[in-house]
């Protein structure tokens, strides 16, 4: 096992003290890799945290070094990164690979990975087989699945195998050609439907719980009743923590982005104008110049 991955699992180093040797999971100094258990103790203190998208090294880096505490390996990389329409396509093969560049980009943040669509709807033992490729051939030190009350045979059986779940409800992507990308959760029923997931997915062992899409009084609800996290995406400002795709938040993603999305940068025009000045540098001839020439 390498000493990253080794880390990532709380192998080496020590578990117990502050978030990653720091006091609080955002702004903490600490380097240690951050555990689902600092996660947990986060929640006592009433402490909001941020959770971006990776899917490369490079990208993870910047975002380890500007103190982000969770990473997530979306299988947003799917339409992100990978050029496909949907989070569908995406195989557990791809997940595997750009969560071990994410692993390997990163030093202190916890790197929660999607089990992709496929991958562990058959049940609990594909679950387990899938999640324990991302555990021991990416060194990811979570998962992340679909489905409340659906999912909750899977989620039991990772976590009593050692493997730390993250539950994502409310708009699950991945059901896209059965739900649409509609809003989850409106009106008595669907509510009381969303609370029951919510409840199932903590019952099974889930130590945090993404709410993608649902009212925001509703996602204040689920915060206030669970004991574990809540991360909100698209579901208002009550939840513990927030969540990101990050091409949207610095305004790389081509085309539409949901309106949840606050846009931090303009990487699209940033990346666009410095590719034309270097393409008109060389059609000119003033790239390379004698500082760039060896002799
Ligand atoms: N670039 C990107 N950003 C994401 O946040 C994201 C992905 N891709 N892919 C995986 C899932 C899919 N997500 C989506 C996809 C579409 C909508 C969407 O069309 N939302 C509408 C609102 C729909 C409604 O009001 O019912 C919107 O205009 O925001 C939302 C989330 C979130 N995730
Ligand atoms: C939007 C987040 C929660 C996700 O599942 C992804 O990026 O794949
Ligand atoms: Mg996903």
């Amino acid at each position: 096992m390498t000493q990253l991955s080794a880390a990532q699992n709380g192998a080496s180093g020590s578990t117990s003290g502050p978030a990653g040797g720091g006091k609080t999971l955002y702004g903490g100094k600490g380097t240690r890799r951050i555990t689902v258990r600092d996660i947990a103790a986060a929640k006592e203190r009433g402490e909001k945290w941020p959770m971006l998208t990776a899917y490369d090294a490079t990208t993870a880096s910047v975002f380890d070094e500007a103190g982000i505490p969770v990473m997530l390996v979306g299988d947003s990389a799917g339409n992100c990164h990978l050029g496909y329409e949907t989070t569908v396509p995406v195989t557990l093969d791809e997940m595997t690979m750009l969560s071990a560049a994410v692993v390997r980009g990163t030093s202190r943040a916890l790197i929660v990975a999607d089990l992709p669509f496929g991958s562990y709807q058959e049940g609990p033992v594909q679950a387990l087989r899938s999640a324990t490729r991302l555990v021991k051939e990416a060194g990811v030190g979570a998962v992340k699945l679909e489905g409340g009350e659906r999912s909750h045979r899977q989620i039991e059986l990772l976590v009593e195998s050692g493997i730390p779940v993250m539950a994502h409800i409310g708009l699950t992507p991945q059901s896209v050609n059965a739900m649409g990308y509609r809003v989850q959760g409106r009106g008595e029923e669907a509510a009381q439907q969303l609370l029951r997931d919510a409840k199932a997915v903590q019952d099974a062992g889930a130590f945090a719980v993404v709410l993608e899409l649902v009212p925001a009084e509703l996602a204040g609800e689920v915060t206030r009743v669970l004991q574990i996290p809540t991360v909100g995406i698209g579901a208002g400002a009550a939840t513990d923590a927030q969540v990101l795709v990050w091409t949207d938040m610095l305004g790389l993603t081509g085309g539409r982005v949901p309106k949840f999305v606050k846009q931090y940068a303009d990487l699209r025009a940033v990346m666009r104008g410095a590719a034309e000045a270097f393409a008109e540098d060389v059609v000119s001839g003033t790239f390379p110049e004698e500082s760039h020439s060896v002799h």
